[in-house]
C-alpha cells in the first residue's frame, strides 16, 4: 500500500478498527477515510454504494461489524446474522463495484467446526457442525469469505479474508453481558477489589480453552496481509496458545491485584471446548505476534482504568 492510497477503515472507532487506524497514522499512511455510523450505516446499501463512488477508496479494511461475547451471540441471534450479512454483503460489493484495489475481511475462529481437530487448520472450514450459541454469527463471518472467495473467481478482485482468534486491547467492549470473557474478567475484578466482595462469579465451568492476541497485534498482521498476502485462501491470526479460562481468570485476579475466591456458574454457556488457531501458514508468511498475554492485560487493565471504558 502506498503511504499516500486512500484507506478506508471501516469501523474505525472499534477496538480492532481503532488499533488498525492508530497503526496505519503511527506507519505514515496518511490518506484514512473515516466514517463513524451515524455518519454512515453500512447497512444501508444505496448509502454504502454512494460512499464508494464519492470517495473512491483503494484500500479497504472491514473491520466493522455486530460483535459481542457467547451471551450476546446467543440472544441476538438474529441481530448477528442479520447485520453483519448485510454490512459485509454491501460493503463488499461496493468495492467491486467501484474499483478497490484490495479488501480485507476480518472474520473469526467461531467459524471452524465445533468438534475440529485442534490446533484448527484454515481447510477444516465447512468440515462440521458449528457451535450453537455463535452459529448465526459464524454463518454470517463464513458468508463474507464465500463472498471475497466469489468475487475473486468471478471478478478477480483481490479481497482477502482474516480469521483472528479471540482479541481484547484498548478500547475493548466492557459491557457485563455482551462482552468477551476477558474484558468481562477485567471489569468484574476490578469491581470486586473496589467494593471488597469476597468472591467474583465466571460464567460456566472454567474448562473451556481459549486463545487470546492483543488488539494492536492484529491490527499489525491485517497491515501486513494488506500489503503481503494475495492469496484465495482465509488465513488465521492468533497467537498459537491458549488456556483455560480458569487459569485466564487467575491471571486477571492477579493483574487486578484482587485477592477473593473465583466461583463458577454453571448454568451459564461454556460454548466451543477449545478454539485453538493454526498460526504455521502466517508465521511461514513472516508474521508473529510480539504481545505477551499477561504484557496485553496489564495494558489492557490500564486502558480500562484510564478511560471512560466503552459498552457496546
Ligand atoms: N473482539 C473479538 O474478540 C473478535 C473480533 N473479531 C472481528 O473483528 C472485527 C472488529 O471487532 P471489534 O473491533 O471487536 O468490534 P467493536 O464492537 O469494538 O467495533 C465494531 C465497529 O463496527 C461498527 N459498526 C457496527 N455496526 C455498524 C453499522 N451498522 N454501520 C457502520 N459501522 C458499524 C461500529 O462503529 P461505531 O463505533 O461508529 O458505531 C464499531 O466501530 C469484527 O469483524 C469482528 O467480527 C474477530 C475475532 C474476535
Ligand atoms: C471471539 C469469539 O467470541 C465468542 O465466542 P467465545 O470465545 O465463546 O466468547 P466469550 O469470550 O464470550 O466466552 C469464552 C468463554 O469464557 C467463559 N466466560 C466466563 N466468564 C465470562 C464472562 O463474564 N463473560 C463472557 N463473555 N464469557 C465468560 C464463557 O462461558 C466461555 O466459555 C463469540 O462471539 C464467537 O462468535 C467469537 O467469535
Amino acid at each position: 500500500m502506498d503511504k499516500h492510497a486512500t484507506v478506508y477503515v471501516a469501523g474505525h472507532r472499534g477496538m480492532v478498527g481503532s488499533a488498525i487506524r492508530r497503526y496505519l497514522e503511527q506507519a505514515g499512511y496518511n490518506n484514512l477515510l473515516l466514517r463513524t455510523s451515524a455518519e454512515l450505516d453500512l447497512r444501508n446499501q444505496r448509502a454504502v454504494a454512494d460512499f464508494f463512488a464519492s470517495e473512491r477508496p483503494e484500500y479497504v479494511f472491514l473491520a466493522a461489524a455486530k460483535v459481542g461475547g457467547i451471551l450476546a451471540n446467543n440472544t441476538y441471534r438474529a441481530d448477528f446474522i442479520y447485520e453483519n450479512l448485510i454490512m459485509e454483503t454491501n460493503v463488499i460489493h461496493a468495492a467491486h463495484q467501484y474499483d478497490v484495489k484490495k479488501l480485507l475481511f476480518l472474520g473469526s475462529s467461531c467459524i471452524y467446526p465445533k468438534m475440529a481437530p485442534q490446533p484448527l487448520k484454515e481447510e477444516y472450514l465447512l468440515t462440521g457442525p458449528l457451535e450453537s450459541t455463535n452459529e448465526p454469527y459464524a454463518i454470517a463471518k463464513i458468508a463474507g469469505i464465500k463472498l471475497c472467495e466469489a468475487y475473486r473467481d468471478q471478478y478477480s478482485k483481490d479481497f482477502i479474508s482474516v480469521m483472528p482468534t479471540n482479541l481484547y486491547g484498548i478500547g475493548d467492549n466492557y459491557h457485563p453481558e455482551n462482552s468477551h470473557v476477558l474484558p468481562a474478567l477485567i471489569r468484574r475484578f476490578h469491581e470486586a477489589k473496589e467494593a471488597h466482595q469476597s468472591s467474583v462469579t465466571i460464567w460456566g465451568s472454567g474448562t473451556p480453552k481459549r486463545e487470546f492476541l492483543y488488539a494492536d497485534d492484529l491490527a499489525e498482521a491485517c497491515v501486513y496481509l494488506m500489503n503481503y498476502y494475495s492469496e484465495r485462501e482465509l488465513i488465521n491470526v492468533g497467537t498459537g496458545e491458549d488456556l483455560t479460562i480458569k487459569d485466564l481468570a487467575e491471571l486477571v485476579k492477579d493483574v487486578v491485584n484482587y485477592s477473593g475466591k473465583l466461583m463458577f456458574d454453571t448454568s451459564k454457556p461454556d460454548g466451543t471446548p477449545r478454539k485453538l488457531m493454526d498460526v504455521s501458514k502466517l508465521h511461514n508468511l513472516g508474521w508473529k505476534h510480539s504481545t505477551s498475554l499477561e504484557k496485553g492485560i496489564s495494558k489492557a487493565y490500564q486502558d480500562f482504568l484510564q478511560h471512560t471504558y466503552v459498552e457496546r
